[in-house]
């Protein structure tokens, strides 16, 4: 476990200390101590520069994901061949992304279970899929099927604004059977999507997505949703309260997601109201950066050291420097809420702004991961008085998704090809000064 930048801080032990004391920890294992599992549609991105005009014309909608018909995939993808359209092809997947990003990250073991090729020919989606994930990523419980995974037809405007035309193949076929039971029993979360629900009758995926929630719900890990479009939450926001509230523990959205979910506008008030419902919020929000929303246990919150905010909550970001709690476990459960604003102003010019939300909740997802780290390493530190979510502050952990996310803006593909720098493990002051 790398972790989710280094500190001056007492707290963070660093792995190549050779001090006596640290020594009396038994030395790493080869099977990590600490991982997150997630479930996806296994998708190939294929990405295409075109107008808006060819979005219309496939009956698509600027900036959102839709699925089409075979019929219509076949006539859209010859297009993008005959007028040599196509410029890129990655694995993709919002969860897939999301799980790969994090062994990125952490340089630690993340699980994905979804389907795969029973049959792979080299050179084909399903091999292009797996050689662009990482080594860290524990592919061995993925499912086999007869036929093809799905394609993401990515299609990018001249601003960079992506639209996604979704031919499934057999993306839904996942079986709950197909659920390893221990593996999330012992995951420091269940990442999942809302798309998982968007299937044709029959198809077994939201009973396999729900066979992983009763597990965990057993075993009392967090489950982790993201949004994924608000198509899918405006269809019947009223069920995706109720089911957040029934099974979700942690929920990332982006500003529009969070409008359709809950029918406000700003992000804060939205990530305020989503609380009622979950233990933690994301919402990006796009140029304006990203806002978190947690609770944190009264008798233990931290003043922030940075100037307080205006809003539409006064002063909101009071006790930013907290660190987040699952709400069931406090005692006295108090609201804190964080903003940054994007990282460095953003880039000088984005490449492609797909994937920028996937890859803050994996930097969430390793500060998460870390804490569980540290807790089963260190148990009687100082830093486990309470049985904390988050490793790091609120702040420090919008700091880091938003430095995620201006990476994956930095590049073509979703899916980061590296690490961060290590000259900036430090998310310092400092460090934010341009
Ligand atoms: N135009 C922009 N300028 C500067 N930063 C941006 C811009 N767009 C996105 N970002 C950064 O990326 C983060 C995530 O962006 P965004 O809200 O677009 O995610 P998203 O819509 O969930 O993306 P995706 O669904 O493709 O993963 C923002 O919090 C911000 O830090
Ligand atoms: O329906 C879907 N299911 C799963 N992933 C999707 C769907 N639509 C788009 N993406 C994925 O979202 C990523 C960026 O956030 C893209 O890589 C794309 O593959």
């Amino acid at each position: 476990m790398k972790f989710p930048g280094k500190r001056k801080s007492k707290h963070y032990f660093p792995v190549s200390n050779r001090d006596p004391l640290l020594q009396q920890s038994p030395p790493e294992s080869e099977q990590s101590a600490s991982w997150v599992v997630g479930i996806d549609q296994t998708l190939v991105d294929i990405e295409a520069r075109v107008d808006d005009d060819f979005v219309r014309r496939y009956g698509l909608s600027l900036g959102h994901s839709l699925v089409i018909e075979d019929d219509v995939a076949e006539a859209l993808y010859q297009e993008l061949v005959r007028e040599n359209l196509i410029t890129h092809q990655f694995a993709g997947g919002t969860i897939g992304n999301t799980m790969h990003n994090y062994s990125v990250l952490a340089d630690d073991r993340s699980v994905l279970l979804g389907v795969m090729c029973n049959n792979i020919e080299i050179g084909g989606y399903a091999y292009r899929y797996l050689c662009n994930t990482s080594s860290r990523t524990d592919l061995n419980y993925l499912q086999g099927v007869d036929g093809a995974i799905g394609r993401c037809f990515t299609l990018i405007n001249e601003h960079g604004e992506r639209t996604f035309a979704i031919s499934p193949g057999q993306m839904n076929q996942l079986h709950a059977e197909s659920i390893p039971e221990s593996t999330i029993a012992g995951a420091s979360a269940l990442v999942l999507s809302a798309y998982l629900v968007r299937c044709k009758e029959g198809e077994p995926m939201p009973e396999a997505s729900m066979q992983a929630i009763d597990y965990a719900k057993r075993y009392d890990v967090p489950v982790v949703l993201t949004m994924g479009t608000k198509f899918v939450v405006a269809d019947d926001p009223q069920r995706w309260q109720t089911f957040l509230r029934d099974h979700v523990s942690i929920l990332a959205m982006n500003e529009e997601e969070a409008a359709a979910l809950t029918g406000i506008e700003d992000p804060l008030l939205a990530a305020d109201r989503a609380l009622e419902w979950v233990d933690l919020v994301l919402c990006t929000a796009g140029p304006q950066g990203l806002y978190m929303a947690a609770y944190t246990e009264d008798e233990a919150k931290r003043q922030t050291r940075q100037p307080l905010l205006p809003g539409a909550i006064a002063e909101f970001n009071q006790y930013e420097f907290s660190r987040a709690i699952r709400r069931h476990e406090c005692q006295q459960p108090l609201r804190i809420y964080s903003h940054i604003a994007p990282y460095m102003g953003g880039p000088e010019k984005i490449m492609n702004t797909n994937g920028a939300g996937d890859g803050a909740l994996a930097a969430l997802l390793h500060d998460i991961t870390a804490n569980r780290y540290h807790r089963a390493k260190v148990p009687n530190s100082s830093k486990h008085g309470y049985h904390w979510l988050t490793y790091s502050s609120l702040s420090q952990v919008c700091k880091y998704a938003n430095r995620v996310s201006y990476q994956v803006l930095n590049q073509h593909s979703p899916r980061l090809s590296r690490g961060l720098p290590e000259r900036e493990d430090s998310l310092e002051e400092a460090y934010w000064d341009r």
